[in-house]
Protein backbone atom coordinates (compact mmCIF):
# COMPACT_ATOMS: atom_id res chain seq x y z
CA UNK A 1 0.00 0.00 0.00
CA UNK A 2 1.49 3.60 -1.01
CA UNK A 3 0.46 5.15 2.39
CA UNK A 4 1.88 8.53 3.61
CA UNK A 5 3.36 8.03 7.12
CA UNK A 6 2.14 11.31 8.98
CA UNK A 7 4.18 13.03 10.89
CA UNK A 8 7.63 11.32 10.62
CA UNK A 9 9.70 13.72 8.69
CA UNK A 10 8.86 16.82 6.18
CA UNK A 11 9.18 13.99 3.45
CA UNK A 12 5.78 13.26 3.32
CA UNK A 13 4.42 16.61 2.16
CA UNK A 14 6.40 15.70 -1.16
CA UNK A 15 3.86 12.91 -2.28
CA UNK A 16 0.81 14.57 -3.73
CA UNK A 17 -1.67 15.02 -0.86
CA UNK A 18 -4.65 15.15 -2.91
CA UNK A 19 -4.21 11.21 -4.68
CA UNK A 20 -3.24 9.99 -0.53
CA UNK A 21 -6.42 11.92 0.08
CA UNK A 22 -8.47 10.30 -3.54
CA UNK A 23 -6.56 6.73 -2.16
CA UNK A 24 -8.00 6.98 1.03
CA UNK A 25 -11.80 7.53 0.03
CA UNK A 26 -11.92 5.26 -2.98
CA UNK A 27 -10.39 2.64 -1.76
CA UNK A 28 -10.48 1.52 2.57
CA UNK A 29 -7.10 1.47 3.75
CA UNK A 30 -6.06 -2.06 4.48
CA UNK A 31 -4.68 -1.81 7.81
CA UNK A 32 -1.94 -4.47 8.88
CA UNK A 33 -0.95 -5.46 12.45
CA UNK A 34 1.23 -3.39 12.51
CA UNK A 35 -0.81 -0.44 13.38
CA UNK A 36 -3.12 -2.20 16.10
CA UNK A 37 -3.16 -0.27 19.21
CA UNK A 38 -2.10 -1.92 22.44
CA UNK A 39 -2.69 -1.16 26.48
CA UNK A 40 -0.82 -3.15 28.28
CA UNK A 41 -1.37 -3.14 32.28
CA UNK A 42 -1.87 0.51 31.64
CA UNK A 43 -2.55 2.24 35.40
CA UNK A 44 -3.31 6.30 36.27
CA UNK A 45 -3.43 7.51 40.27
CA UNK A 46 -3.88 11.00 40.33
CA UNK A 47 -2.48 11.35 43.94
CA UNK A 48 -3.94 8.77 46.16
CA UNK A 49 -7.13 8.24 43.67
CA UNK A 50 -6.87 5.48 41.39
CA UNK A 51 -8.29 6.15 37.90
CA UNK A 52 -7.62 3.84 35.68
CA UNK A 53 -6.56 -0.13 37.20
CA UNK A 54 -3.97 -1.63 34.94
CA UNK A 55 -6.46 -2.14 31.68
CA UNK A 56 -5.18 -4.42 28.88
CA UNK A 57 -7.11 -3.84 25.76
CA UNK A 58 -6.16 -4.13 22.09
CA UNK A 59 -7.90 -1.98 19.26
CA UNK A 60 -7.22 -3.74 15.75
CA UNK A 61 -5.92 -1.13 13.69
CA UNK A 62 -9.39 0.39 11.36
CA UNK A 63 -11.45 -0.54 14.12
CA UNK A 64 -14.19 2.15 15.80
CA UNK A 65 -13.73 1.88 19.32
CA UNK A 66 -16.01 3.22 22.05
CA UNK A 67 -14.71 3.86 25.92
CA UNK A 68 -17.99 3.30 28.05
CA UNK A 69 -19.00 3.92 31.27
CA UNK A 70 -20.44 6.23 33.80
CA UNK A 71 -18.76 9.65 35.04
CA UNK A 72 -15.60 9.13 36.80
CA UNK A 73 -14.98 5.50 35.87
CA UNK A 74 -11.43 6.47 34.01
CA UNK A 75 -12.20 7.06 30.11
CA UNK A 76 -10.75 10.31 29.51
CA UNK A 77 -8.25 9.55 31.83
CA UNK A 78 -7.49 6.48 29.30
CA UNK A 79 -7.84 8.38 26.53
CA UNK A 80 -5.60 11.13 27.47
CA UNK A 81 -3.28 8.81 28.34
CA UNK A 82 -3.10 7.28 24.43
CA UNK A 83 -3.02 10.72 23.33
CA UNK A 84 0.31 11.63 25.82
CA UNK A 85 -1.54 13.95 27.65
CA UNK A 86 -1.18 12.26 30.38
CA UNK A 87 1.71 9.90 31.60
CA UNK A 88 0.76 6.22 33.18
CA UNK A 89 1.30 5.88 36.46
CA UNK A 90 2.90 1.87 35.24
CA UNK A 91 2.26 0.03 32.01
CA UNK A 92 2.76 0.48 28.21
CA UNK A 93 1.51 2.09 25.76
CA UNK A 94 2.20 0.27 21.60
CA UNK A 95 0.79 1.43 18.20
CA UNK A 96 2.07 -0.40 15.82
CA UNK A 97 4.49 -2.20 17.42
CA UNK A 98 6.05 0.89 18.94
CA UNK A 99 6.22 1.71 22.90
CA UNK A 100 4.89 5.23 22.99
CA UNK A 101 4.01 5.37 26.41
CA UNK A 102 6.43 8.32 26.89
CA UNK A 103 6.31 9.95 23.45
CA UNK A 104 5.00 13.42 22.92
CA UNK A 105 1.85 14.08 21.47
CA UNK A 106 3.37 15.04 18.33
CA UNK A 107 5.51 12.15 17.89
CA UNK A 108 3.36 9.37 18.32
CA UNK A 109 0.46 8.91 15.42
CA UNK A 110 -2.39 9.99 17.21
CA UNK A 111 -4.35 13.23 17.14
CA UNK A 112 -7.51 14.33 19.67
CA UNK A 113 -10.03 16.12 18.64
CA UNK A 114 -11.63 17.61 21.73
CA UNK A 115 -14.76 17.82 23.82
CA UNK A 116 -14.76 21.84 22.73
CA UNK A 117 -13.33 21.36 19.49
CA UNK A 118 -11.05 23.90 21.00
CA UNK A 119 -10.38 26.10 18.03
CA UNK A 120 -8.70 28.96 17.70
CA UNK A 121 -11.32 32.57 18.07
CA UNK A 122 -9.39 34.64 16.06
CA UNK A 123 -8.10 32.20 13.36
CA UNK A 124 -10.25 31.57 9.89
CA UNK A 125 -11.14 27.76 9.99
CA UNK A 126 -8.70 27.91 7.28
CA UNK A 127 -5.93 28.80 9.27
CA UNK A 128 -7.16 26.18 12.29
CA UNK A 129 -6.88 23.34 10.12
CA UNK A 130 -3.89 24.57 8.51
CA UNK A 131 -2.25 25.51 12.00
CA UNK A 132 -0.25 22.08 12.95
CA UNK A 133 1.11 22.03 9.43
CA UNK A 134 2.23 26.20 9.91
CA UNK A 135 4.15 24.88 13.61
CA UNK A 136 6.20 22.70 11.18
CA UNK A 137 6.93 25.30 8.60
CA UNK A 138 5.35 24.36 5.94
CA UNK A 139 5.08 27.18 3.61
CA UNK A 140 1.38 28.52 3.52
CA UNK A 141 0.45 27.71 0.22
CA UNK A 142 1.49 24.00 0.76
CA UNK A 143 -0.32 24.11 3.74
CA UNK A 144 -3.47 25.67 2.64
CA UNK A 145 -3.99 23.54 0.06
CA UNK A 146 -4.25 20.37 2.18
CA UNK A 147 -6.01 21.92 4.43
CA UNK A 148 -8.58 22.97 1.67
CA UNK A 149 -8.20 19.15 0.54
CA UNK A 150 -9.21 18.36 4.29
CA UNK A 151 -12.29 21.02 4.81
CA UNK A 152 -13.24 18.99 1.59
CA UNK A 153 -13.44 16.03 2.95
CA UNK A 154 -15.74 17.35 5.51
CA UNK A 155 -17.66 19.77 3.23
CA UNK A 156 -16.63 22.65 5.18
CA UNK A 157 -14.77 24.12 1.67
CA UNK A 158 -17.17 26.99 1.28
CA UNK A 159 -16.71 28.69 4.75
CA UNK A 160 -13.25 28.46 4.90
CA UNK A 161 -12.77 32.24 5.43
CA UNK A 162 -15.42 31.98 8.16
CA UNK A 163 -14.32 32.50 12.18
CA UNK A 164 -15.31 29.42 14.48
CA UNK A 165 -18.24 31.82 16.14
CA UNK A 166 -19.64 32.33 13.12
CA UNK A 167 -20.26 28.28 13.02
CA UNK A 168 -22.97 26.14 13.87
CA UNK A 169 -22.00 23.25 16.74
CA UNK A 170 -21.95 20.44 13.97
CA UNK A 171 -20.02 23.00 11.44
CA UNK A 172 -16.84 23.36 14.12
CA UNK A 173 -17.13 19.71 14.93
CA UNK A 174 -16.31 19.25 11.11
CA UNK A 175 -13.63 21.81 11.36
CA UNK A 176 -11.75 20.47 14.25
CA UNK A 177 -12.25 16.48 12.75
CA UNK A 178 -10.04 18.38 10.21
CA UNK A 179 -7.97 19.96 12.20
CA UNK A 180 -6.91 16.63 13.60
CA UNK A 181 -6.63 14.87 10.60
CA UNK A 182 -4.65 17.34 9.32
CA UNK A 183 -2.02 15.80 11.67
CA UNK A 184 -2.22 12.45 9.99
CA UNK A 185 -2.51 10.41 12.90
CA UNK A 186 -2.61 6.41 12.82
CA UNK A 187 -5.66 7.02 15.48
CA UNK A 188 -7.77 9.66 16.18
CA UNK A 189 -9.50 10.21 19.73
CA UNK A 190 -12.29 11.87 19.97
CA UNK A 191 -13.81 12.75 24.00
CA UNK A 192 -17.38 12.86 24.14
CA UNK A 193 -17.54 14.39 20.11
CA UNK A 194 -21.24 14.64 20.33
CA UNK A 195 -22.07 15.73 23.61
CA UNK A 196 -22.50 19.98 23.02
CA UNK A 197 -24.93 18.78 19.81
CA UNK A 198 -28.32 18.80 20.28
CA UNK A 199 -30.36 15.44 19.61
CA UNK A 200 -30.99 15.54 16.54
CA UNK A 201 -28.06 17.03 15.07
CA UNK A 202 -26.04 14.31 17.65
CA UNK A 203 -28.11 11.64 15.03
CA UNK A 204 -26.49 13.30 11.83
CA UNK A 205 -22.97 13.67 13.27
CA UNK A 206 -22.99 10.19 14.20
CA UNK A 207 -23.72 8.98 10.53
CA UNK A 208 -20.87 11.19 9.77
CA UNK A 209 -18.72 10.18 12.18
CA UNK A 210 -19.50 6.29 10.57
CA UNK A 211 -18.66 7.29 7.34
CA UNK A 212 -15.44 9.56 7.80
CA UNK A 213 -14.24 6.43 10.02
CA UNK A 214 -15.30 4.14 6.77
CA UNK A 215 -13.61 6.35 4.22
CA UNK A 216 -10.29 6.98 6.26
CA UNK A 217 -9.98 3.41 7.13
CA UNK A 218 -7.89 4.79 10.48
CA UNK A 219 -8.42 3.42 13.98
CA UNK A 220 -11.24 5.81 15.93
CA UNK A 221 -11.10 5.46 19.82
CA UNK A 222 -14.27 8.08 21.47
CA UNK A 223 -14.89 8.29 24.84
CA UNK A 224 -18.52 8.85 25.79
CA UNK A 225 -21.17 8.18 28.52
CA UNK A 226 -23.82 7.50 25.96
CA UNK A 227 -24.61 2.90 25.41
CA UNK A 228 -27.24 4.38 22.11
CA UNK A 229 -24.26 5.92 20.54
CA UNK A 230 -21.55 3.39 21.46
CA UNK A 231 -24.04 0.59 20.21
CA UNK A 232 -24.59 2.76 16.78
CA UNK A 233 -20.99 3.63 16.54
CA UNK A 234 -18.26 0.46 17.80
CA UNK A 235 -17.39 -2.36 16.36
CA UNK A 236 -15.55 -2.63 19.84
CA UNK A 237 -17.33 -1.19 22.83
CA UNK A 238 -15.35 -1.42 26.15
CA UNK A 239 -17.67 -1.10 29.14
CA UNK A 240 -15.53 0.55 31.78
CA UNK A 241 -16.35 0.80 35.57
CA UNK A 242 -14.27 2.08 38.49
CA UNK A 243 -10.88 2.37 36.27
CA UNK A 244 -11.27 -1.41 35.28
CA UNK A 245 -12.90 -2.92 32.17
CA UNK A 246 -15.83 -5.12 32.73
CA UNK A 247 -16.27 -6.06 29.36
CA UNK A 248 -15.13 -5.45 25.61
CA UNK A 249 -16.26 -7.01 22.35
CA UNK A 250 -18.55 -6.07 19.26
CA UNK A 251 -21.52 -4.22 20.03
CA UNK A 252 -24.05 -7.32 19.61
CA UNK A 253 -22.29 -9.28 22.14
CA UNK A 254 -21.88 -6.99 24.72
CA UNK A 255 -25.60 -6.52 24.39
CA UNK A 256 -26.81 -9.79 23.86
CA UNK A 257 -24.38 -11.44 26.12
CA UNK A 258 -23.28 -8.91 29.54
CA UNK A 259 -20.87 -10.71 31.45
CA UNK A 260 -21.77 -8.90 34.36
CA UNK A 261 -24.75 -7.49 36.11
CA UNK A 262 -22.82 -3.92 35.98
CA UNK A 263 -22.64 -4.27 31.83
CA UNK A 264 -26.39 -5.38 32.10
CA UNK A 265 -27.75 -2.54 33.92
CA UNK A 266 -25.38 0.11 32.17
CA UNK A 267 -26.67 -1.09 28.48
CA UNK A 268 -29.97 -1.13 29.87
CA UNK A 269 -33.11 -3.02 28.41
CA UNK A 270 -32.03 -6.24 30.85
CA UNK A 271 -33.66 -6.75 33.81
CA UNK A 272 -31.46 -8.41 36.45
CA UNK A 273 -33.03 -11.40 38.41
CA UNK A 274 -32.06 -13.86 41.09
CA UNK A 275 -32.58 -16.99 40.49
CA UNK A 276 -31.31 -20.28 43.22
CA UNK A 277 -28.43 -20.70 40.41
CA UNK A 278 -26.93 -17.24 40.65
CA UNK A 279 -27.75 -13.84 38.90
CA UNK A 280 -29.42 -13.57 35.10
CA UNK A 281 -30.44 -10.96 32.79
CA UNK A 282 -33.11 -11.14 30.58
CA UNK A 283 -33.82 -8.56 28.03
CA UNK A 284 -36.86 -6.49 28.13
CA UNK A 285 -38.49 -7.67 25.09
CA UNK A 286 -37.76 -11.08 26.01
CA UNK A 287 -39.72 -10.98 29.35
CA UNK A 288 -43.27 -12.42 29.48
CA UNK A 289 -46.50 -11.10 31.38
CA UNK A 290 -48.54 -13.73 32.29
CA UNK A 291 -51.77 -14.25 34.48
CA UNK A 292 -50.41 -14.40 37.94
CA UNK A 293 -49.70 -18.09 38.68
CA UNK A 294 -47.97 -20.19 40.95
CA UNK A 295 -45.13 -20.42 38.62
CA UNK A 296 -43.21 -17.55 37.72
CA UNK A 297 -42.12 -14.25 39.55
CA UNK A 298 -45.52 -11.92 40.92
CA UNK A 299 -45.09 -8.32 40.02
CA UNK A 300 -47.68 -5.60 39.96
CA UNK A 301 -47.76 -2.85 37.18
CA UNK A 302 -46.45 0.15 38.66
CA UNK A 303 -47.19 2.66 35.63
CA UNK A 304 -47.19 1.93 31.18
CA UNK A 305 -45.40 4.41 29.29
CA UNK A 306 -46.22 4.82 25.71
CA UNK A 307 -43.15 4.63 23.24
CA UNK A 308 -44.39 4.79 19.73
CA UNK A 309 -43.87 1.53 18.46
CA UNK A 310 -43.48 -0.35 22.05
CA UNK A 311 -45.00 -0.05 25.22
CA UNK A 312 -42.97 -0.28 28.09
CA UNK A 313 -44.52 -1.74 31.50
CA UNK A 314 -42.90 -0.71 34.55
CA UNK A 315 -42.94 -3.22 37.15
CA UNK A 316 -42.59 -3.73 40.71
CA UNK A 317 -42.13 -6.69 43.49
CA UNK A 318 -46.08 -6.48 45.40
CA UNK A 319 -43.91 -6.11 48.50
CA UNK A 320 -42.92 -2.72 47.06
CA UNK A 321 -46.36 -1.09 46.60
CA UNK A 322 -47.07 -1.75 49.69
CA UNK A 323 -44.30 0.75 50.91
CA UNK A 324 -46.32 3.56 49.46
CA UNK A 325 -45.36 5.84 46.38
CA UNK A 326 -43.70 8.25 48.74
CA UNK A 327 -41.56 5.80 50.61
CA UNK A 328 -38.38 6.78 49.16
CA UNK A 329 -38.48 9.26 46.48
CA UNK A 330 -35.09 7.85 45.13
CA UNK A 331 -36.28 4.43 44.86
CA UNK A 332 -36.52 3.52 40.75
CA UNK A 333 -39.20 3.91 38.99
CA UNK A 334 -39.54 0.21 38.31
CA UNK A 335 -37.63 -3.38 39.28
CA UNK A 336 -38.22 -4.80 36.15
CA UNK A 337 -39.19 -3.32 32.81
CA UNK A 338 -40.77 -5.24 29.79
CA UNK A 339 -41.06 -4.07 26.33
CA UNK A 340 -44.23 -5.27 24.61
CA UNK A 341 -45.08 -4.57 20.86
CA UNK A 342 -47.55 -1.99 20.88
CA UNK A 343 -50.39 -4.08 18.57
CA UNK A 344 -49.48 -6.80 21.44
CA UNK A 345 -50.37 -4.45 23.88
CA UNK A 346 -53.38 -3.10 22.73
CA UNK A 347 -54.96 -6.46 22.22
CA UNK A 348 -54.25 -6.71 26.16
CA UNK A 349 -53.77 -3.72 27.48
CA UNK A 350 -52.35 -3.67 30.89
CA UNK A 351 -53.31 -0.69 34.10
CA UNK A 352 -51.05 -0.03 36.78
CA UNK A 353 -51.90 -2.15 39.77
CA UNK A 354 -52.78 -5.30 37.92
CA UNK A 355 -51.40 -8.57 39.14
CA UNK A 356 -48.98 -10.51 36.76
CA UNK A 357 -46.56 -13.00 37.23
CA UNK A 358 -42.97 -12.63 35.33
CA UNK A 359 -41.48 -15.82 33.05
CA UNK A 360 -39.21 -16.20 30.76
CA UNK A 361 -37.96 -18.89 27.80
CA UNK A 362 -34.59 -20.36 29.75
CA UNK A 363 -32.76 -19.62 26.55
CA UNK A 364 -34.18 -15.97 27.07
CA UNK A 365 -31.84 -16.18 30.69
CA UNK A 366 -28.32 -15.18 30.11
CA UNK A 367 -26.19 -16.13 33.01
CA UNK A 368 -23.89 -12.93 34.48
CA UNK A 369 -20.65 -13.41 36.24
CA UNK A 370 -20.94 -13.74 40.11
N1 LIG B 1 -6.55 15.81 37.13
C1 LIG B 1 -7.12 15.04 38.05
N2 LIG B 1 -6.77 15.12 39.35
C2 LIG B 1 -7.34 14.33 40.29
N3 LIG B 1 -8.26 13.40 40.02
C3 LIG B 1 -8.65 13.26 38.76
C4 LIG B 1 -8.11 14.07 37.69
N4 LIG B 1 -8.69 13.70 36.53
C5 LIG B 1 -9.55 12.72 36.85
N5 LIG B 1 -9.53 12.45 38.16
C6 LIG B 1 -10.32 11.43 38.87
O1 LIG B 1 -10.07 10.20 38.23
C7 LIG B 1 -11.25 9.44 38.10
C8 LIG B 1 -11.50 9.12 36.63
O2 LIG B 1 -11.75 10.35 35.95
P1 LIG B 1 -11.97 10.40 34.37
O3 LIG B 1 -12.13 11.83 34.00
O4 LIG B 1 -10.96 9.59 33.70
O5 LIG B 1 -13.37 9.64 34.27
P2 LIG B 1 -14.44 9.66 33.11
O6 LIG B 1 -15.00 8.28 33.06
O7 LIG B 1 -13.89 10.19 31.87
O8 LIG B 1 -15.52 10.66 33.71
P3 LIG B 1 -16.43 11.76 32.93
O9 LIG B 1 -17.29 10.95 32.02
O10 LIG B 1 -17.18 12.43 34.03
O11 LIG B 1 -15.49 12.67 32.20
C9 LIG B 1 -12.34 10.25 38.76
O12 LIG B 1 -12.48 9.82 40.08
C10 LIG B 1 -11.81 11.67 38.72
O13 LIG B 1 -12.32 12.44 39.77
Amino acid sequence: MNRVTWGESRGFWCKSWAVDVAQRLHTKIRMSTRTDLALNQLSKFYGDTLAVNRIDLTVAAGSYCCLLGPSGCGKTSTLRMIAGHELPSSGHIVLGGRDITELTPAERGTAMMFQSYALFPHLTVLQNVAFSAQMKGVSKIEREKRAMELLALVAMQPLAQRLPAALSGGQQQRVALARALMMQPQVLLLDEPLSALDPFLRIKMRAELQRWHRELGMTFVHVTHSQEEAMALADLVVVMNHGHIEQAGPAREVFERPRTEFVARFIGSHNVFDTPSGKVAVRSDKLQLATPSASGLPALVRAVEYQGQQVQIHLIPPSAASAGDDADDEAPLAAWIAAVPDHQFDRQPLTPGQALSLQWAEADAHRLAA
